[in-house]
């Protein structure tokens, strides 16, 4: 029995990592909750072999009373804002004075809540906020939900990986059709519907949201043994984390602002809402060289679209 509780907590991790960070289930949904059930049922018999990583332990137990402050091991910084292209253009202009020739790492610029997620020897120990970027809340029971970010990776390394936790257009929709129907106030977009799931303090509110995330930097590149975002970004992939895949390597500001257009036109076709595009050095020798203002880093900036008229 204990080899089949085994089988069907790696059988239930793959297929999870398949359906919520590949978009690419290898079996129908219906087959996916039969091994659940399955599992569940097992454990339940059988709970001496139910770890805390099985698939089956997504909604965490108790309630919170509250979310308890974190200190963050780096600070979450803020970007600089670029509006139009002369904006973009004069960032090129002080990257290349202060740096000479470089690569842009060009990143879609997720509209959702930044979170910051720890891993000691391979195991999710804890999410938090970005808070005011120095402190955050603690809201691991609440991240663990989150089907896209893995409880386990195949790795013992320990380091903090940060992204983007966000609200599927469609799920939004969803959501506040339901809302609609039960009278409750809908949500304003699905940015502040994931705020506002994450900030639930009972676990299987959050978990009923259906949140993604995407993860965008790591807080100790050398642990992940890469000198590029680009290459950061690939190790994420290895090692089972979801990432954005409209990510691209860019060698002039030219190719930026290509990149920009073509996004300001076609983020409707997205699943997922974006603000802006993020533009970052991609060296990461580079990057440290060039260093931060008080409050952002001078190796990146993010063009933000202009705000959308309303359609009356
Ligand atoms: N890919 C990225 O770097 C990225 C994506 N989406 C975002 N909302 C943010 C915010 C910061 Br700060 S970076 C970043």
């Amino acid at each position: 029995m204990k080899e089949r509780i085994h089988e069907l907590q790696q059988l239930l991790t793959r297929y999870n990592y398949e359906y919520h960070v590949q978009d690419n289930p290898s079996i129908p949904d219906t087959e996916y909750d039969a091994l659940l059930r399955e599992l569940v049922e097992l454990e339940a018999e059988y709970p001496e072999y139910k770890t805390d990583t099985s698939p089956t332990v997504r909604v965490g137990g108790e309630i919170l009373s509250g979310f308890e402050k974190v200190a963050h091991s780096s600070p979450m910084l803020s970007l600089g804002n670029a509006f139009n292209e002369e904006d973009l253009r004069a960032f090129d202009q002080r990257v290349r004075q202060n740096a000479g020739d470089v690569t842009y790492m060009c990143e879609l610029k997720i509209d959702g809540l930044a979170v910051s997620l720890t891993y000691e020897n391979g195991l999710f120990t804890r999410g938090a906020t970005r808070g005011d970027g120095t402190v955050g809340e603690n809201i691991t029971e609440n991240l663990r939900t989150i089907h896209a970010i893995p409880l386990t990776i195949d790795s013992d390394l320990t380091f903090e990986v940060r992204g983007e936790a966000y609200m599927p257009k469609r799920s939004f929709i969803n959501l506040n059709e339901t809302r609609a129907k039960e009278g409750q106030q809908e949500f304003q977009n699905p940015r502040n519907a994931a705020a506002g799931s994450l900030r639930q303090l009972d676990p299987k509110l959050a978990a009923a949201r259906n949140l993604s995330v995407f993860l965008y930097s790591v807080t100790s590149p050398e642990a992940l043994d890469t000198d590029s975002q680009s290459g950061a970004l690939d190790k994420l992939d290895e090692l089972g984390f979801k990432t954005n895949r409209e990510r691209r390597l860019m060698t002039s500001i030219d190719e930026v602002i290509e990149y920009v257009e073509y996004w300001t036109t076609h983020r409707s076709e997205l699943a997922y809402e974006i603000d802006g595009i993020v533009i970052k050095v991609n060296d990461l020798l580079t990057q440290e060289e060039l260093g931060y203002t008080v409050k952002s880093p001078r190796w990146a900036i993010a063009y933000k679209f202009p705000a959308e008229e309303v359609v009356t």
